[in-house]
């Protein structure tokens, strides 16, 4: 029975890799892509940012003892650049891992983040240090933290059926973008779904492209690798890595945003390997009732077990529980007017606006309306209703569990 959600051991068997001859490739900072160079595992190695090499918090005043975060082989520290008093998040990262060098896997990181420097659904990198034992990534600080903490959060804390929707448009915008440029990501789950703000909701921001490949046409990679409860059936058979791997993990990400609960966690990682290979997995979770109808069938496009068979992001895209969103994007005009009423109702979180402005207030007004009475239906239909008959939410809650370790280089045997 799968019925917590947490942070658990990720999966890493890495192909060896080759090392870079220096450490910055040259390259101006105003080319807007860089040219993917890659060696045989996926990783690019060809990176554009200049690489400083005097110490950090000479630009920088480090935010002592809180951490942002923390993987095993990196710390997050927040900071402030002193020439323009804005935060960032100093991602330290070792490069002896395990004895062995992996320089090579933080220039991909690195390169990773350049190629996405134009997508405002992942997180920017500003700057690069570098020390004998460590690379740091000073990037844009998401100050809303992980969407983990909201999956995990009691009923009336976690997101609601809107909210998740135009947070998994923003998610499928940014992996669609990735995948375009040839990017997987493979460790796409809640802890690596960063925000830019907490309250009011903020915009996604994705974060750790520590295992993210580069992929083409004809190329197979096969590597073992990810986060057991949002790994792919193909990873586990160590079949072809493919972008379909990061919308299963999306699957699973929608699935727990909306219910807190991860979908083939079992009590062991055999277990849970169990029912991702037998795509054991329950539809009829009391959280998911309460749903809109389109909602588990937008799931189920992507929790499909042959790879070629799941949805693109371009497709999911398009699927109809994500199409309310589309109601959602506001001309100007009446984002104008409506503003306050808007942010009373606390339902219209519209993350673009059209180019069109030539439509004027009372004529969009209608359609607001119209808008207005099919959101309020939405969040009348959402999880946080815990009036829901028959819902108990002892029980709900007792299905959400909260860990705090992250593992690495674990294997799956
Ligand atoms: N730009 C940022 N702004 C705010 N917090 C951040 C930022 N980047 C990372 N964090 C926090 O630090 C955590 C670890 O970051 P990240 O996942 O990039 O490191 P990692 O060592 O590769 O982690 P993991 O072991 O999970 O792969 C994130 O889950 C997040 O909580």
């Amino acid at each position: 029975m799968r019925t917590k959600v947490g942070k658990t051991p990720k999966l890493a068997f890495m192909t060896e890799v080759m090392l870079p001859d220096s450490p910055a490739a040259p390259g101006s900072r105003d080319r807007r892509r860089c040219e993917p160079r890659e060696n045989r595992s996926g990783l690019l190695r060809e990176i554009r940012t200049t690489i400083r090499t005097e110490s950090l918090t000479e630009r920088y005043d480090v935010i002592p003892g809180k951490e942002l975060g923390r993987g095993k082989f990196a710390v997050v520290r927040k900071c402030v650049e002193r020439s323009s008093g804005r935060t960032f998040a100093a991602k330290y990262l070792r490069k002896r891992r395990k004895g062995q060098d992996c320089r090579s896997d933080i220039l991909h990181e690195i390169c990773v983040l350049e190629l996405a420097a134009s997508c405002p659904r992942v997180i920017d990198l500003h700057e690069v240090y570098e020390t004998s034992n460590e690379m740091v990534l000073v990037l844009e600080y998401a100050a809303g933290g992980e969407i983990f903490s909201q999956c995990v959060a009691d009923r009336d804390e976690a997101f609601s059926e809107l909210e998740v929707k135009r947070l998994m448009r923003q998610i499928l915008e940014g992996i669609s973008f990735l995948h375009q440029n040839n990017v997987v990501h493979l460790d796409i789950k809640p802890q690596n779904i960063l925000l830019t703000s907490c309250s009011p909701l903020g915009d996604i921001k994705i974060v750790d492209f520590g295992l993210s490949r580069w992929v083409r046409g004809g190329q197979e990679i096969r590597e073992i690798m990810g986060t057991p409860e949002y790994v792919a059936p193909e990873v586990l058979n160590y079949e072809p890595i493919s972008s379909a791997t990061d919308m299963w993990s999306i699957g699973v990400l929608a699935y727990v945003m909306l219910t807190g609960i991860s979908p083939f966690l079992g009590n062991s990682k055999q277990e849970t390997f169990l029912n991702i290979s037998q795509i054991d997995i329950s539809y009829s979770e009391e959280e998911l009732e309460t749903l809109e109808v389109s909602a588990v069938p937008f799931i189920q496009t992507l929790l499909v077990k042959e790879p070629e068979a799941r949805a693109s992001a371009e497709s999911a895209l398009q699927h109809p529980w994500l199409q309310l969103e589309l109601v959602l994007k506001l001309p100007d005009p009446l984002s104008a007017c409506q503003k306050s009423h808007d942010e009373d109702q606390g339902l219209l979180r519209a993350e673009g606006h059209d180019e069109d402005v030539s439509r004027d207030c009372d004529e969009t007004r209608e359609s607001h309306e119209e808008l207005l009475v099919r959101a309020a239906f939405t969040m009348g239909q959402c999880r946080q209703a815990l009036e829901v008959p028959g819902l108990s939410p002892e029980k709900s809650q007792s299905k959400r569990f909260r860990f705090h370790e992250t593992l690495h280089g674990d294997c799956i045997c």
